[in-house]
């Protein structure tokens, strides 16, 4: 019996746990973190027509420290400057040759400023936090410098709105990765093309990630819109969010050393009279791919920037079809 009735929240009857994590949930295997060498030469010679000074907003978290190394390693100029929510850090954090220096929020507009003097052509990409999605966007807007936003969560209509409202270019997306950008891409032409063909069909979804991670999956909350259109119905009270490392080790079957960094995703659609049901799975582990994803959608909004493309609001999906993404 595939129909899941779980409470909200519990994982009983998740397929996760009723299948045990051997039978039918394939875990990636783990992966370094850092692309073989041939792979960093052949993009560092790609990127080497296109060098700017970037900006990584976030450098004390994970996406932002790895976005950071990335850049670095893809010979774009790592502008030394990073923002935190606390006031009097006075910290350094060391990326390759660079020392990035941290500012807490009451200088954030005061040094953005000069370094838009120095770097004019300057990116910035925002790793940091939902609670302040908005204000960041707000403040990049007010400065007109572009902005590649990684960060999820926030008031996404009021951030789609200030950019809009400024004329400023912006690169949005909950998800940065190649292949799941690919399938967000599939599943918003299916539902373009076929609206309504899972008509009544009931939709379940769990989404694991590390203990840390303060909203609910913005790549879960776009992959369910579309499932919407197609008619599928969701309660997105009953979404299962799994954050304990426990339960990811044992149920979820994430790999140990990767319980502090993967994005696990899982869709079940049952039909009205259970006798159909559909399954989709796109599982990370570690964070190489959103920090490659991210320094590609710099580098693609710097162009759009570059060129005064009218567009100034993309996605990942523009940066994917144009051949963008390595
Ligand atoms: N688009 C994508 O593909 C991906 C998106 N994400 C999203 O990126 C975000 C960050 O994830 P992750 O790096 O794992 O989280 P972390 O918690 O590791 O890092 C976030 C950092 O943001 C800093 N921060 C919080 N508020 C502010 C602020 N107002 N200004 C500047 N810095 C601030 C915090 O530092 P401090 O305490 O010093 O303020 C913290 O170190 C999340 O929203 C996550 O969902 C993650 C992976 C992929
Ligand atoms: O916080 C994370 O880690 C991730 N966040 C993004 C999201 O919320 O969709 C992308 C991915 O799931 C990793």
């Amino acid at each position: 019996m595939l129909s899941l009735r779980a409470p909200p929240r519990t994982l009983s009857a998740s397929p996760w746990r009723r299948r045990g994590r051997l039978d039918g949930f394939a875990a990636p295997r783990c992966v370094s973190a850092a692309p073989p060498a041939t792979t960093l030469e052949t993009a560092t010679a790609r990127s080497a027509g296109v060098s700017f000074p970037i900006l990584v907003n976030g450098c004390t978290g994970k996406m932002g420290v790895s976005v950071a190394e990335a850049a670095t390693s893809r010979g774009l100029h790592l502008v030394p400057v990073s923002f935190s929510s606390r006031e009097n850090l006075d910290k350094t954090i060391q990326v390759g040759d660079t020392d990035v220096e941290i500012y807490g929020p009451s200088a954030r507009e005061d040094v953005l400023s000069s370094v838009i003097d120095e770097y004019p052509d300057v990116v910035v990409v925002d790793y940091t936090a939902p609670d302040s999605v908005n204000s960041n966007a707000e403040l990049y807007c007010k400065l007109g410098v572009p902005f590649v936003m990684g960060t999820t969560g926030g008031d996404q209509q009021l951030l789609y709105k200030s950019v809009q409202d400024s004329e400023n270019y912006a690169l949005i997306s909950p998800q940065m990765g190649k292949q799941v950008v690919a399938f967000l891409a599939a599943m918003e032409t299916i539902a373009e093309q076929f609206p309504g063909a899972f008509s009544g069909y009931r939709l379940e979804v769990l989404e694991s990630h590390q203990a840390g991670k303060l909203d609910t999956s913005g790549t879960a909350k776009a992959v369910i819109a579309c499932f919407e259109k197609l008619g599928a119905v969701f309660d997105m009270e009953r979404m299962v969010k799994i954050r304990d490392p426990e339960q990811q080790l044992y149920m979820v079957g994430v790999p140990e050393e990767h319980i502090e960094g993967h994005a696990f995703h899982l869709y079940h659609l049952t039909s009205p009279d259970d006798s159909v049901s559909f399954e989709f799975q796109h599982n990370v582990c570690g964070r190489s791919i959103y920090a490659e994803g991210s320094v590609d959608a710099a580098v693609f909004l710097y162009k759009k920037v570059q060129s005064m493309d009218p567009k100034r609001i993309y996605n990942m999906i523009d940066v994917l079809q144009e051949g963008d993404m390595r």
